[in-house]
């Protein structure tokens, strides 16, 4: 954890295993809720800095993560996958035919969009979904929700006033965050008239889960309302929101990423096609049940995650006096010698994502096959830890998992450039240098609310059933 830019403190949570000890405690709050609340989601119930208030307002939204949403989740994405692998014509290559995705954060962006509007509200958007669908909202949800998820950062960023200014790029925020919220309100009140008559046991998707927990939560013991803290509309919409924005970017980045690694880590690749050839031998049709048997297929997503965390900085601010405990000396392993550091209440800490490497063996090295063995489980914080930890990791997990596997059971990825190919810059360098360039390129960074890929292109080969080789190197 950070104290200070200067201070790179480990985390005690991940240090001591003990992440109880201070987040139970109500020590650590996140900052970054301060910023959802006050500027943009009053009606988020998981946004409260208050920890005695946040625990039980969890309990109210944490069962719309269920596993009926987890197996939509993965139904959802194996869909989507099959859909786009047909709009973008990849589906017809013959084996051994190459095709190039010289852009593919725009592909995994549509992807995951995809899947959250469907298993989060039931809406079915597809890659192939016809984008002027608008109804009277002034724009279709599709460009609603992308728009404002492009431009989250000045939704959170900016004061209300500055809408009122004529810039037309701030206008159009505000119309895409008001026909989102319009949609949303309809979705919820739809819902809400099909509870009412008994026609939503079909449906499992998040929005569901969450009425059906918050009228359970209105309801006393005895059945009758019990007037309690059940979610408003405007809560249900500030949640769905959130979980709209938080989980499209994060998801999609990340994924993006890990077909990254793939591509420049051939050896890793072989690796995890051994296990998509096992579990999904010819014809079979992906199930949840699937999910579990993919161990290698996670790990990439881990290992990804944790060279590229999404989230690279977590904010939070000591909410009482604290003392952080001993830091054993991460070079060497022994132990310190009573580094203990004082934080004041109110001081601003962060938990940064980028430095734990320093706390794995080979830290810098894309090693998916770590996960599979003992490693200690608080030194992996993208998804951060204690109270306030991602609700929606597993939601996350599930879908990348799924969308990486079908992907690379039926294509192998290649870095789009390689020497002979047209690219000026890679062939004025010779060969021993060529990897490191094209790692360099594809593993780059531009600034976003989220670690965002500078420039991500593949050459997509469909493989020959059980031909674990790279096709041309
Ligand atoms: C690779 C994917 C993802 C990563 C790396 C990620 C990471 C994070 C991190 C670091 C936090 C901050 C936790 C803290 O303040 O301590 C967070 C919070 C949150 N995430 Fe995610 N997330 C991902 C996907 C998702 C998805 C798919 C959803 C929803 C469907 C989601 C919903 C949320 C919500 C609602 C919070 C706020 C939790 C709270 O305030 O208690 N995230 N996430």
């Amino acid at each position: 954890m950070h104290v200070s830019q200067e201070n790179g403190l480990k985390s005690p949570d991940s240090r001591y295993g003990n992440s109880s000890h201070f987040v139970s405690t109500g020590s650590w709050s996140s900052r970054l809720s301060i910023l959802f609340i006050l500027n943009h989601c009053p009606g988020y119930v998981l946004e409260t800095h208050q920890y005695t208030l946040h625990l039980p307002q969890t309990q109210v939204v944490a069962p719309g993560f269920s596993e009926k949403v987890f197996e939509l989740v993965w139904d959802t994405s194996t869909w989507i996958v099959l859909d786009l692998f047909k709009s973008e014509g990849w589906d017809a290559m013959a084996p051994g035919e190459e095709r190039e995705v010289p852009n593919v954060p725009e592909i995994t962006l549509r992807v995951t969009l995809g899947v959250l509007a469907t298993a989060s509200f039931g809406a079915p958007l597809g890659p192939q979904q016809d984008k002027e669908t608008a109804t009277g909202h002034g724009m279709s949800f599709v460009e609603a929700i992308s728009y404002v998820s492009e431009n989250i950062f000045w939704l959170l960023a900016l004061p209300k006033f500055a809408y009122k200014l004529p810039i037309a790029k701030l206008q159009r925020i505000q119309r895409a965050d008001r026909a989102l919220r319009a949609y949303m309100h309809g979705m919820i009140a739809t819902r809400r008239e099909e509870i009412l008559r008994g026609e939503v046991s079909a449906k499992h998707d998040l929005l569901n889960a969450l009425i059906e927990s918050s009228v359970q939560d209105t309801t006393g013991e005895d059945g009758s309302a019990a007037g309690g803290g059940g979610l408003s509309d405007d809560e249900l919409v500030g949640n769905t929101w959130i979980f709209a924005l938080a989980g499209h970017e994060t998801s999609a980045h990340s994924l993006a990423f890990a077909i990254a690694y793939l591509a420049i880590h051939q050896d890793k690749q072989a690796w995890l096609y051994e296990e998509l050839l096992d579990v999904f031998p010819a014809d079979h049709t992906p199930v949840y049940s699937d999910y579990a048997r993919l161990p290698r297929t996670l790990a990439v997503i881990y290992e990804t995650l944790r060279l590229h965390p999404a989230v690279v900085y977590i904010p939070k601010y000591a909410t009482e006096d604290t003392w952080l405990p001993d830091e054993p000396d991460v070079d060497d392993g022994e132990e310190g010698e009573g580094k203990r550091v004082f934080v004041p209440k109110g001081t601003q800490c962060g938990i940064d994502t980028v430095g734990l490497p320093r706390y794995w063996k080979n830290p810098d090295s894309f090693l998916p096959e770590r996960f599979l063995e003992e490693y200690d489980r608080d030194a992996f914080a993208p998804f951060s830890a204690g109270a306030r930890a991602c609700i929606g990791r597993k939601f996350s997990e599930v879908e990348n998992v799924c969308v990486l596997a079908l992907l690379l059971r039926h294509y192998h990825v290649l870095p789009l450039s390689s020497k002979g190919s047209s690219d000026e810059a890679l062939d004025k360098v010779d060969d021993t240098r060529i990897n490191e360039l094209l790692a360099e390129r594809l593993l780059a960074t531009k600034p976003g609310v989220t670690l965002t890929p500078k420039e991500i292109g593949v050459r997509l080969v469909k493989r020959r059933d059980g031909d674990v080789r790279a096709p041309m190197l």
